[in-house]
């Protein structure tokens, strides 16, 4: 299995059982990603902190749920069927006493039922009666008064483990007297952006190029189930590679740290040999996909993981839903996700020997590869709808295709889950 697979040490290639093998393709990739790390420990958080996290132990009723039977309506506690003399509130009624309650209120011991405000009439003399129009069945035993343990009963599960919390879970968990939840912790992931010739604002001189992942790389990882750890610029010194990958940040260490530029193999390219020097464990090298061959993964000795990203862009964000989207996955304790197979609207040439991830516009059910998407483009991803998997022999206009969503367009644009596509023949 890959999981047992590792690199030489002069990265020619990839070994299994001492024999030199291919670079793996992208869904052995996927797969590897998400097989090498577990869940996360889980850890407790106020509820403001818990919305849109997963549930790690369940939400149980410590008592019954409203705990106290309570007003249904504004009005008159009453004991009997009427007329009432009025007493203080709150205090125990005797048959044919009423006294004034709000909604919500505490039902005093012996009230039969609630009178709605505008079913009775009250005189200055302190007597209440029935109001001739008032509704049938008004003054029945019960009536506008929410029993003690209506929604649950004390130890009933409200909100299984596993679920993913909505407003209205951290609500409930709220009204059953809860201030924290176990979820499931996010990985901690930070990133460092290399290269100097990358500017970070206005418009780039020749040779330079302007930075496309700081402003929307750790928006990204929020949307993969991460917790942005920060970001880091470096150059393109085998030094800055060792003090960025090595140095544990000040505060809480990440969990993953994500790399951009740098995986190629001329000796203008650290990563590979600082990942090396610092013992780290490579866990993939290459990729015989296309874009985003050159990416990495890789286990530091104190069991962080590295994604060494290409510096192209789409090779880049390519990489990043081939490894990064797996990784965060397993260690968030969610599925990895499987493609669907739509129906290509084209014909795509082989490219034999590595799958094409190429992102795609979906018009009336058709997949349709988008254009404009080099290794180094943006527009075509851009408005992608999603990035289709096309395997090494390439796919016939009519014929089905995997298509994976991208984390922003998810929710909107892949209704149809049926015909899920698990995994890609080895
Ligand atoms: N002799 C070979 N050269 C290259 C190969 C190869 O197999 N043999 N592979 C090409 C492929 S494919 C890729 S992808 C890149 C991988 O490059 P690196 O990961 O080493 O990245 P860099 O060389 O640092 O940069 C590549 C490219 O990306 C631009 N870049 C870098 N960072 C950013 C950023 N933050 N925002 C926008 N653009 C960025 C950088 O300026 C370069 O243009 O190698 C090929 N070469
Ligand atoms: O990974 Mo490179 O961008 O194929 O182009």
């Amino acid at each position: 299995m890959l999981a047992q697979a590792s690199f030489t040490d002069s990265h020619e290639g990839f070994v299994v059982s001492g024999e030199p093998r291919h670079a793996p393709s992208w869904a052995e990739a996927r797969e590897l990603a998400y097989q090498c790390a577990g869940p996360l420990p889980s850890s407790k958080v106020t509820l403001g902190e818990a919305i849109g996290r997963t549930l790690t132990s369940p939400v149980t009723a410590q008592r019954n749920l409203p705990h106290y039977a309570s007003s249904a309506m504004d009005g008159w506690a009453i004991n009997g069927s009427g007329p009432w003399i009025l007493t203080t509130a709150g205090l125990p009624l005797s048959p044919g006493e009423a006294s004034v309650i709000a909604t919500g209120g505490l039902v005093p011991t012996a009230a039969s039922a609630v009178l709605r405000k505008e079913s009775g009439h009250a005189s200055a003399d302190g007597h209440l009666s029935l109001r001739h129009d008032a509704k049938p069945g008004e003054t029945l035993p019960g009536r506008h008064i929410r029993p003690a343990g209506e929604e649950a009963a004390a130890g009933e599960v409200l909100i299984p483990a596993g679920t993913l919390l909505n407003p209205a879970h951290i609500a409930l968990a709220a009204v059953a007297g809860h201030d924290h939840v176990q979820v499931q912790r996010k990985p901690r992931v930070a990133v460092v952006l290399t290269g100097s010739e990358v500017v970070t604002s206005g418009e780039p001189a020749p040779g330079q190029v302007r930075d496309a992942f700081g402003p929307q790389l750790d928006a990204v990882i929020s949307q993969l189930g991460g917790e942005p750890g920060g970001q880091r610029r470096i150059g393109d010194s085998y030094e800055e590679w060792m003090a960025a990958l090595g140095r544990v940040p000040d505060g809480v260490p990440p969990d993953v740290t994500i790399t951009t530029g740098g995986t190629g193999k001329s000796g203008a390219d650290h990563f590979r040999d600082a990942i090396v020097a610092l013992g780290d464990r490579l866990l993939l090298d290459e990729i015989a996909m296309r874009p985003g061959h050159p990416a990495v993964l890789a286990e530091l000795p104190d069991g962080r993981f590295v994604i060494g990203l290409p510096g192209n862009p789409l090779a880049a964000m390519m990489a990043l839903m081939t490894l990064g989207e797996p990784l965060l996955a397993a260690m968030g304790s969610r599925p990895l996700r499987a493609a669907v197979l739509m129906t290509s609207g084209a014909d795509i040439d082989p490219d034999p020997g590595r799958t094409r991830l190429m992102p795609c516009t979906r018009i009336h059910d058709l997949a349709f590869p988008a254009s404009r998407t080099g290794p180094g483009m943006m527009r075509g991803l851009a408005w992608a709808d999603g990035y289709m998997a096309v395997p090494p022999e390439g796919v016939a206009a009519g014929a089905p295709v995997p298509v994976l969503p991208l984390p922003w367009t998810a929710p909107i644009n892949f209704p149809d889950q049926s015909g899920g596509y698990a995994g890609w023949p080895a």
